[in-house]
């Protein structure tokens, strides 16, 4: 086998931390060296999806400041990653979901003594009120047309703007699609800090029909 096809070959491979049965969809700067894997913490993130938008929260303090993501934290102590979803998203918007897991990802931030597990929950109702918070200014965006539905009110997807991936985490735009499309997928994305810029070193998402 010649280099570009074993480099290819190993790139297809899940990466170390990812097991179970995943057929390969992504990866990326496959030359780079996978960081060693830590401990691990668990968190979470979560998504509402309604009428061709989807919610995200542009975060206003803390880890990930002025990125616009889902509504997460960390699983606390005694708690379901499910728990911890359900809560974090009446602390950071004011509201309730039926939410159910979409994918998990293990992100690896160069030089941090913990790995991060974080699991990705979508709902496709809440009820409550949609409230900003100290932490996340709630804010809908346009599901791209190609991942659009015939169901909802498509007329309202028009007012709002497109999923802002320049301004959320480098590696949500490899991943933010299978969760769009209901696709189940799992991956890991090695980031090194610049400055204060958090950069892809290298990725890999897998996906299959159901979790
Ligand atoms: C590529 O890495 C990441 N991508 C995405 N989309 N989200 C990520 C990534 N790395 C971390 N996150 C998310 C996961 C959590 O939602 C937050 C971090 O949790 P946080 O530190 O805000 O936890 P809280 O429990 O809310 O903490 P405080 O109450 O102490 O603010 O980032």
């Amino acid at each position: 086998m010649s280099n570009v096809e074993s480099n290819l070959s190993s790139s297809r491979e899940p990466p170390p931390g990812i097991s179970g049965q995943w057929v390969y969809a992504n990866s990326g700067n496959d030359d780079q060296p996978w960081l060693s894997l830590e401990p691990i913490k668990y968190y979470t993130d979560a998504y509402i999806i309604q009428d061709n938008k989807i919610l995200l929260g542009y975060k206003k303090r803390g880890f990930g400041k002025d990125m616009y993501n889902g509504f997460g934290g960390k699983v606390e102590p005694g708690e379901t990653s499910l728990e911890a979803a359900n809560r974090e998203l009446q602390e950071e918007a004011g509201i309730e979901a039926p939410l159910r897991l979409a994918g998990s990802f293990l992100f690896l931030n160069e030089g941090d003594d913990h790995t991060f597990h974080i699991d990705l929950y979508r709902a496709d109702e809440y009820t409550g009120t949609i409230s900003e918070t100290d932490e996340m200014r709630p804010e809908w965006f346009a599901i791209p047309p190609e991942l659009a539905t015939p169901q909802g009110n498509s007329n309202s997807r028009e007012e709002v703007p497109p999923i802002p991936y320049d301004e959320m985490w480098g590696t949500d735009h490899q991943w933010l699609p299978f969760l769009m499309a209901g696709t189940p997928f799992i991956g890991r994305a090695d980031f090194i800090k610049e400055g204060t810029k958090f950069v892809p070193k290298r990725w890999w998402f897998g996906t299959r029909d159901s979790l």
